[in-house]
């Protein structure tokens, strides 16, 4: 099977480099066309149901950690092996190529995972990268829920870089299906509310090629 699905329109990349550029995150409304957002919600609803998603962690790969007190999910990592990754994956690529011409980032890799919150989910505000590792250098989250509504909770909470943790966020986001939030992973800080329903996302991240004199950087 094969999704066709139209990609985003020069106004939306344009609008998406501006506020990186501007304040490091953007939040762009309905962005995934509505085939593909129906697509990869059947599948994530079907991969819940059948309980075929594992426990997240925190942390690096190599300090890998479950902590319920941060964080309460399950995720399953895309592979390409549906349709509706394929199409995402296809999707995403001509949004690295915009944003690698306009904001000279250099993303090489993209690597996204669907991600469950139970009823009474949540994560703790992070950073999605630590500073200095240049691994993860752009986040994406998209958003595949119906008919969210605000008494949900569920909010995406956002604060400027190098906010004091006191400080109040400048962004409460509402998942709303397909819209996508990019946020520059090593600096934007964010964390997810208590969600009182089920909640449904793809979280993105792209990479930098980290290839040097001492260490060869793999494509997978
Ligand atoms: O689901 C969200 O709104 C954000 C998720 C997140 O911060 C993450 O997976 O790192
Ligand atoms: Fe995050």
């Amino acid at each position: 099977m094969h999704i066709a699905v139209p990609l985003p329109g020069d106004n939306r990349l344009g609008a998406i480099a501006g506020d990186l550029a501007a304040r490091g995150w953007s939040w762009q409304p309905r962005l995934l066309p509505d085939d593909l957002t129906a697509a990869l919600r059947a599948e994530v609803l079907l991969r819940d149901a059948e309980q075929d998603l594992d426990p997240a962690g925190i942390g690096r790969e190599d300090a890998f950690q479950l902590d319920r007190s941060v964080r309460r999910t399950r995720i399953a990592w895309m592979d390409g092996s549906s349709a509706a990754q394929r199409a995402f994956l296809a999707w995403a690529e001509p949004v690295r190529e915009s944003l690698n011409r306009a904001l000279l980032i250099g993303m090489f890799e993209f690597e996204a995972c669907y991600v469950v919150y139970p009823e009474g989910g949540f994560y703790d505000r992070h950073l999605d990268s630590f500073a200095g590792a240049r691994n993860r250098v752009l986040s994406l989250v998209v958003y595949l829920n119906e008919a969210w509504q605000p008494e949900t909770g569920g909010a995406l909470a956002i604060w400027p870089e190098g906010a004091d943790p006191a400080a109040p966020p400048v962004a409460h986001i509402m998942p709303e299906a397909g819209g996508a939030v990019f946020m520059l992973s090593e600096t934007v800080p964010h964390a997810v509310d208590v969600t009182h329903a089920r909640r449904f996302a793809i979280a993105g991240w792209w990479r930098v090629n980290q290839s040097g004199d001492t260490r060869i950087d793999p494509l997978t």
